[in-house]
């Protein structure tokens, strides 16, 4: 069966941040989002999240580049041919360079239709075995009375690990009274690249605090610094930023730069790379999880169905709806029980775009049409 898309409507959603998060690099209080919705020949409708920020501060990619990128590369080559597969659409978008995040969003709708078109959910048309994904939480940087209440509220919601936010001069200290409140916590710190090989003493001081992973200590595009760290430290360095893709992937476990890879769909360019990044990381004893980029309730449904390939083995950041807004856009919305969200049967992500709430939140949209004939 072919899928041929004839449409794709792009619309730029701001979505109110419940609490404001904070990171070495920033503090962010609204969040945009990319919504990508595809329509085949058959009024079939598939949908994606652009998950790039306001600024470049994670990657090289804005919301507005990758509106660009869609709009007069992308989209036209999705118009081209139809696909049999998405798998088709990594080599079909292979003579665009990077902008992941603009082509995961596309290729995630095309998945959707595709998942739907079979009367298959996302999860099991991507391979997927787990009937529940286990859910981790990401907490910002924040005073650490805050931090502290926060980690009280969130164990008592279930979630299976805590991940905070480091920074120098906010790092042993804090990883230090977090230790003292919470001894038995799985606990994880992300520095988002705020560290230098200069400051290997500050990160080794990590090691006595039984961590489960540092998450990208140095360069957002390094792999050779991390494998020197990673041979001083015991504790097991997780590379996020400086993996954006399955060479990058496998040049880090060659090079033993990191000892766990988180996997976010945008980051890497689409469900399939992930999907090739999960079967390396599985071939080579490399733990995966699945990380969190504050998304909407589509790209939080794109990242549950990922999570539940059989090689995820460590909780995600895919926490529930409540976690980060008032209201989500999608419906039922994403719920957290006992630490785990049950995976969807239905067909597709598994959950329905609520346009009310759409509308509500949509600051911009526009239609794309193919040329029939
Ligand atoms: O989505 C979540 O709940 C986790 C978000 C999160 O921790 C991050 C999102 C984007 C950039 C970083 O700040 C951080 C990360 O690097 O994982
Ligand atoms: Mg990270």
């Amino acid at each position: 069966m072919y899928v041929h898309i004839d449409t794709v409507i792009l619309r730029h959603l701001e979505m109110e941040l419940k609490s404001p998060f904070t990171t070495s690099f920033g503090t962010m209080k609204t969040r945009p989002v990319l919504l990508v919705e595809a329509i085949d020949e058959n009024g079939e409708r598939g949908w994606g999240e652009g998950v790039a920020f306001s600024a470049p501060w994670y990657t090289e990619e804005t919301l507005e580049t990758t509106w660009h990128m869609l709009e007069h590369f992308l989209i036209p080559l999705l118009f081209q041919a139809p696909i049999h597969h998405p798998d088709e659409l990594r080599t079909r978008f292979s003579m665009i360079r990077r902008n992941y995040m603009a082509k995961a969003a596309l290729e995630g709708a095309v998945w959707d239709v595709f998942a739907k078109r079979h009367r298959m959910s996302l999860s099991a048309a991507l391979g997927g075995e787990k009937r529940e994904v286990e859910v981790g939480i990401s907490i910002g940087i924040q005073p650490i009375t805050n931090l502290l209440k926060r980690m009280e509220q969130a164990l008592a919601e279930g979630y299976r690990r805590v991940k905070i936010k480091i920074k120098p001069g906010w790092d042993v200290d804090v990883v230090r009274v977090v230790r003292q409140h919470f001894p038995d916590v799985p606990l994880m710190v992300d520095a988002n690249s705020a560290y230098s090989l200069h400051d290997i003493d500050r990160l080794q001081a990590l090691d006595d605090y039984d961590l489960l992973m540092i998450e990208q200590p140095l360069a957002v595009d390094d792999i050779v610094d991390h494998a020197k760290l990673q041979a001083k430290l015991n504790t097991p360095i997780c590379l996020d930023e400086s993996i954006c893709s399955y060479e990058d992937a496998k040049r880090a476990i060659e090079l033993q730069s990191c000892r766990i890879i988180n996997i976010k769909i945008g980051r890497v360019g689409g469900l399939t790379e992930a999907k090739r990044i999960h079967d390396l990381c599985q071939q080579h004893h490399i733990p995966v999880w699945c990380g969190g980029m504050l998304e909407g309730g589509v790209g939080r449904a794109h990242s549950i169905a990922l999570a539940t390939l059989p090689h995820f083995s460590l909780p995600s950041d895919t926490a529930a709806s409540a976690n980060y807004w008032d209201r989500d856009f999608i419906d039922p919305e994403v719920t957290v029980h006992h630490g785990r969200i049950f995976v969807s049967k239905q067909s597709g992500i598994g959950y329905e775009v609520n346009m009310k709430e759409v509308e509500r939140r949509v600051v911009r949209s526009k239609i794309y049409k193919r040329a029939k004939g």
